[in-house]
């Protein structure tokens, strides 16, 4: 029975922790703790980034994965480390700033070594704790799309992809909700988790979408969005929003292809269904969008900028 098999399989990956991958290591694998590469031509930018020099030895990649909820804005924050790196190199994805030291501590009981703090998008309902954990831990560099305009450390295009120890995170442009939206999935490969896992932000929420009223939003940009970098995953691929509003935690591609009340039906449906959706805007827009463009410090003169 299909339903069945996906109780099964999503109960199996919420009781891990720890997530094994494979045991065989690959001889292409990189060595160091964090990079980021393009695969594209950059003109004359460099095509692979190193962006910390320690060299380690190969180990097994183990993927030590946690959702965290900010319950304020129905947010989740997302921790996933290479626990079989000797650096135990980690990266927090959407962090809210309410939550950074709740964060920040799980961070150091694991013993794991913060090196990206990352955004999906420019968030319009709360805070990113993007800032924040650079001023508390420094050494972390923060990581957003080039199409939100947002500041960062490192500016993200699709197709780049995002090292930790010996995992990777593949960025995936899936604009919509606002235009410089990004899914980040986990690498295919061996050495990568099995199943994969979309943390698709505010383009594919569990049975809903991102609203697409505000910030570049455009209902047909999300539409074909999610059925092209989403919708073309595995369907056993796993889907991590970043909020959730009625208490669900995970989905799978597979899922959301047959039960998305949104994304199920034609794009016209879909429009006219986005049209009507007559929701308030969300109340913390006015300090959010400014703050976040500005990596999260809500004083953005230039000076908090220009030392973010
Ligand atoms: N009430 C909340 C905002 C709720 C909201 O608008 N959520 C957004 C994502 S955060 S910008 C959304 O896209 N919702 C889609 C939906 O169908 O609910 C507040 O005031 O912060």
């Amino acid at each position: 029975m299909p339903s069945l098999r996906l109780h099964h399989q999503l109960l199996r990956h919420c009781r891990l922790s720890f997530i094994p991958t494979s045991l065989s290591s690959s001889s292409s694998s990189s060595s160091s703790s964090s990079l980021i590469t393009r695969s594209r031509p950059l003109g004359s930018t460099a095509s692979a980034v190193r962006l910390m020099g320690t060299m380690a030895t190969e180990s097994t990649p183990r993927l030590l994965f946690r959702q965290l909820f900010e319950k304020e804005s129905c947010t989740y924050t997302y921790l996933l480390a290479d626990v079989g790196h000797p650096e135990k190199p980690a990266l927090l994805l959407d962090p809210v700033d309410k939550t950074a030291d709740r964060d920040l501590a799980l961070i150091r009981d694991l013993g794991l070594k913060l090196i990206y703090a990352m955004n999906t998008h420019v968030h319009a309902d709360h805070v990113t704790g993007t800032g924040l954990i650079k001023t508390k831990m420094p050494g972390v560099k923060s990581v957003i799309s080039k199409a939100s305009q947002a500041k960062a450390d490192h500016v993200v295009e699709h197709g780049d992809k995002i090292h930790f120890g010996n995992l990777f995170l593949e960025v995936r442009a899936t604009p919509g909700h606002t235009l410089g939206c990004v899914t980040y999935v986990t690498g295919e490969g061996p050495d990568q988790p099995h199943p994969r896992m979309a943390f698709t932000g505010d383009a594919l929420l569990i049975r809903g979408c991102g609203r697409t009223d505000f910030q570049g939003g455009s209902s047909h940009q999300l539409y074909q969005s999610v059925h092209s970098q989403i919708f073309a995953l595995p369907k056993d691929t796993l889907i991590y929003p970043a909020h959730d509003y009625k208490g669900f935690t995970v989905s799978t591609v597979g899922e959301e292809m047959i039960l998305n009340p949104r994304l199920t039906k034609d794009e016209e449906t879909f429009t006219s269904i986005m049209k009507n959706l007559n929701l308030a805007y969300p109340k913390m827009i006015d300090v959010a969008v400014p703050a976040n463009l500005a990596c999260g410090f809500q004083d953005s003169t230039p000076e908090a900028r220009a030392s973010a």
